[in-house]
């Protein structure tokens, strides 16, 4: 066994509590073998001045979207997936998605995350990407229905389920796959009706947009005379290893039927705001025991995929939606970030204790804008950056070493995805 010794920093542990000590892992298990007083590694990675806390999850995520960063803003959801995103992700190619997803690979680790679901097109790709970047993923084919007949969209449900049962366990485990229809108003009930059972054979979970905004909603109530997430219940759609993004305009029986399905729901705040979809009822979620992890969508809606904006993001607007400074605390979002989402993606990290996976961040606290330390709890929520993340470990390997991100090349990552971007755009137009 060959071991790595996080060493001369403080640690968070899982209930949120901070002392010092080292984090003991080893990388052929890529688990966490001991810590506090651990003694000697074979490795070290200094952490003095730092804090080293669970790996983020970005549990909902287009990656691949990084190349659409700046593309169309300032759009409500609708308009802007038709008027400007879907035209342009008509003329995607393997490589433009393989390009985008190294830029967003690249962004996510450098911030600290160490696993993210992703919903995108040319899976295989940027299961390579995932596999040669050395994070964990949980990632599907996304399936959308509109504009196509129903052979196509049969295809389309079969290529999800395709992806999802030839590359789940790929990458020493890593990748682990999902059946990702796109929401309940882009895709044929019937196929839903045909698909959902088949991915449960296939024993994948299946992730989806969910209650995203009114304009989703209403149609599905006025159709149907049922509230979208009871229709969902009634495709079979809400297992206790699924999860679905947004949910932001769910009613209260909507909250307590996926709390009692057990289904996880994935909070993306930025992208909420940016598109003024509205505010996920966050507090009441919780109260009903449900599942809550954070996302940050797309960089097309977003524009960045860094977790620390995103749990300030979600401590803000959960305080400013319900007119309660205590309603979404510090202590929430950053559970959100790492145990929340790493539960809701069903992989066994988001907390530093013997035998979890070794997902780590270490965060730099020597800074002057986390300076002093009353709370370090305090300090991630609310004044941490992504770029305050020193180095960054998953599955016991380290990832980013001194802010250097040494599983790829990110000025070449850089110039690659700048020419597709480009050259995208103009095939567009
Ligand atoms: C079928 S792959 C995923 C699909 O979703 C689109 N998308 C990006 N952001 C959002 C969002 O906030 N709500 C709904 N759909 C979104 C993305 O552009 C792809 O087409
Ligand atoms: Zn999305």
């Amino acid at each position: 066994m060959a071991t790595l010794r996080i060493a001369g920093g403080r640690v968070l542990h899982p209930d949120l509590s901070v002392t010092e000590g080292d984090v003991l892992v080893d990388d052929e298990s890529g688990e966490i073998v001991a810590v506090g007083d651990t003694g000697d590694g074979d490795e070290t990675l200094d952490a003095a001045g730092c804090l080293v806390m669970p790996g983020l999850v970005n549990a909902h995520c287009h990656a691949a979207m990084t190349l659409l960063r700046g593309y169309a803003d300032d759009k409500p959801l609708e308009t802007w997936l038709r008027e400007d995103v879907w035209p342009v992700e008509a003329e995607l190619t393997d490589d433009d998605i393989r390009a985008g997803t190294e830029l967003a690979l690249v962004e996510l680790l450098k911030s600290g995350t160490t696993a993210f679901a992703d919903m995108y097109f040319s899976m295989p790709e940027v299961a390579e990407a995932v596999a040669d970047a050395g994070l964990r993923a949980r990632l599907g084919h996304g399936v959308v229905g509109v504009g196509k007949d129903e052979d196509d969209a049969r295809a389309d449900h079969e290529e999800s389920l395709a992806f999802a049962r030839e590359y789940d366990g790929y990458a020493d485990g890593r990748v682990q796959t999902m059946y990702t229809p796109h929401s309940l108003t882009t895709v044929d009930e019937a196929l839903l009706r045909e698909y959902v059972p088949a991915a449960r054979e296939a024993g994948v979970p299946l992730h989806f947009h969910a209650n995203e905004t009114r304009d989703e909603v209403d149609p599905i109530v006025d159709e149907r005379g049922e509230r979208p997430l009871e229709y969902a219940d009634d495709v079979g759609m809400l297992g206790e290893s699924d999860f679905v993004a947004h949910g932001v305009h769910s009613d209260a029986a909507e909250i307590a039927l996926i709390a009692e399905r057990g289904t996880a729901v994935v909070h993306c705040p930025a992208s909420n705001m940016k598109l003024a979809s509205g505010a996920a009822p966050i507090p009441a979620y919780r109260r009903e025991g449900v599942t809550v992890a954070l996302g940050t969508d797309g960089a097309a809606s977003n524009n960045d995929l860094d977790l620390f904006d995103e749990m300030r993001d979600a401590a803000m607007l959960g305080k400013h939606a319900a007119n309660d400074a205590s309603a979404v605390p510090a202590e929430a979002v950053v559970e959100m970030a790492t145990a929340g989402g790493a539960d809701a993606l069903g992989f066994d990290a988001g907390r530093i204790a013997a035998g979890k996976k070794a997902d780590l961040a270490v965060v730099d606290f020597e800074a002057a804008h986390l300076t002093p330390t009353h709370d370090a709890v305090s300090n991630l929520a609310y004044a941490t950056r992504g770029s305050d993340v020193k180095h960054t470990v998953c599955d016991g390997d380290v990832l980013v070493r001194d802010r250097e991100v040494l599983t790829l090349d990110e000025d070449a990552v850089r110039e690659r995805a700048t020419e597709r971007a480009r050259d995208l755009v103009a095939r567009a137009e």
